[in-house]
C-alpha cells in the first residue's frame, strides 16, 4: 500500500453512522431560507417521471365525501429515498402559539413539526425571488404580508408540478409536516378556511411510517337528523396520495392520532398541497407552519431532529 493512501486513510473523517443522501451540486437559495435546499439527485427526479404509480380509486359512496386515493402514488423504487431526501434537506418548526377564550389564555405546542413555502394568489415570485403583484406585474408594497412568504425550492416544485397534472387542480402552497414518532399527531380539523375558497381541493402525500387516518363526518346541528355516515380508516403507507376535494373539507374531519409501537418511532413526512387566493392565507400558514421560533434539522448521526444554528453550516 503507498505512503499517500495509508495517510488518506488516517486523515479521512469518522462515516456518520448512516450514509448521507446523494445530493446534487445545486440548490434552491432565497432570502428567507434559513440555508440552501439541495435539488433532486438525478435518480429521484428521473423516476418521479414515472408517477402516479398507479391510478387513484374513488372513495365517494357516503354523503359529501369525495376521496381520489393513490395507493401508491410514489413508486415503491423511490419513496424511501424520497423520503430520506426531504427529512435531510428540509428546515421545520416547532410551532407555540397561544389561544384566548374568554378570559382565559392558553399555550398551544403544535405537537409535530411542519414547514411551508408559497404565496397566495395575489401574488407570485419573480425569477429573481422577489415577490410581485400578479394583476399589475409590479413589486409588492414591502408592508403588504405580516410575514415573509418562501418560494417552493426547485425539488417541491417538480412534485407540485406532478401532483398538478395528475389531479387537474392548481397549487401555489405546500404545508409539511414531520411526525417523529407516535406522539406526534394532528387532532380532528378540517382544512375549509375561506382563504382556500369553497370546495378547496387537497393533495396530500405520505412518506415513510405508516400512520393511521381518520375521518368522521362533522356533526349535524341539534335539529337535523344524524345522516347515515360511518367513520372511516385509511392506513396511509409511504408513497400513498390522498386527494380530498369538492365537498369533503366543508363536511368532514380529519386527523392523524397518536399510535404507539407500530414503527411510527421512524418518523412520518406528509406533505400538502393547496391553493390559497387570498392575502390572508398566506399570514396563517406562516404563522402556524413556520411560526417565530427556532429552526430544526435532521442530524442523520443522532438520527433525530435538532435545532439549527447559523455557524453550524
Ligand atoms: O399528516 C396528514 O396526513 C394530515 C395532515 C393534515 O391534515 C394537515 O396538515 O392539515
Ligand atoms: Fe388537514
Amino acid at each position: 500500500m503507498s505512503t499517500k493512501r495509508t495517510l488518506e486513510g488516517f486523515f479521512r473523517p469518522t462515516q456518520p453512522k448512516k450514509a448521507r443522501v446523494e445530493s446534487s451540486e445545486e440548490a434552491s437559495t432565497h432570502a428567507t431560507y434559513p440555508f440552501p435546499v439541495s435539488q433532486f439527485p438525478p435518480s429521484l427526479k428521473d423516476s418521479l417521471g414515472f408517477c402516479p404509480a398507479r391510478e387513484g380509486r374513488v372513495i365517494n359512496e357516503q354523503p359529501d365525501l369525495d376521496l381520489l386515493y393513490f395507493e401508491p402514488y410514489i413508486t415503491k423504487r423511490i419513496e424511501r429515498e424520497l423520503f430520506e431526501f426531504l427529512r435531510q434537506e428540509l428546515f421545520f418548526y416547532r410551532v407555540q402559539y397561544k389561544i384566548k377564550r374568554g378570559l382565559v389564555e392558553t399555550q398551544i405546542n403544535t405537537p409535530r413539526f411542519t414547514t411551508v413555502f408559497g404565496v397566495d394568489e395575489t401574488s407570485y415570485f419573480a425569477p429573481d425571488g422577489s415577490l410581485m403583484d400578479s394583476k399589475t406585474k409590479t413589486p409588492i408594497p414591502k408592508d403588504r404580508y405580516k410575514c415573509r412568504p418562501r418560494p417552493l425550492p426547485a425539488c417541491l416544485d417538480l412534485l407540485r408540478k406532478i401532483t398538478e397534472g395528475s389531479t387537474v387542480e392548481t397549487y401555489n402552497f405546500c404545508l409539511i409536516n414531520y411526525y417523529a414518532s407516535g406522539d406526534d399527531s394532528i387532532s380532528y380539523h378540517s382544512d375549509d378556511e375561506r382563504f382556500l375558497g369553497p370546495n378547496p381541493a387537497i393533495a396530500s402525500f405520505s412518506l415513510g411510517a405508516k400512520r393511521d387516518f381518520l375521518m368522521k363526518h362533522k356533526p349535524k346541528s341539534g335539529f337535523e337528523t344524524q345522516s347515515a355516515t360511518k367513520p372511516l380508516k385509511l392506513s396511509l403507507a409511504s408513497g400513498d396520495m390522498i386527494l380530498m376535494r369538492g365537498p369533503t373539507q366543508s363536511n368532514w374531519l380529519h386527523s392523524i392520532p397518536k399510535r404507539k409501537g407500530t414503527g411510527s418511532e421512524k418518523g412520518r413526512i406528509n406533505i400538502t398541497f393547496r391553493k390559497a387566493i387570498v392575502k390572508y392565507g398566506t399570514e396563517n400558514y406562516y404563522q402556524y407552519n413556520v411560526g417565530a421560533g427556532g429552526v430544526y434539522k435532521w442530524d442523520p448521526n443522532r438520527e433525530e431532529m435538532v435545532t439549527w444554528k447559523e455557524e453550524a453550516m
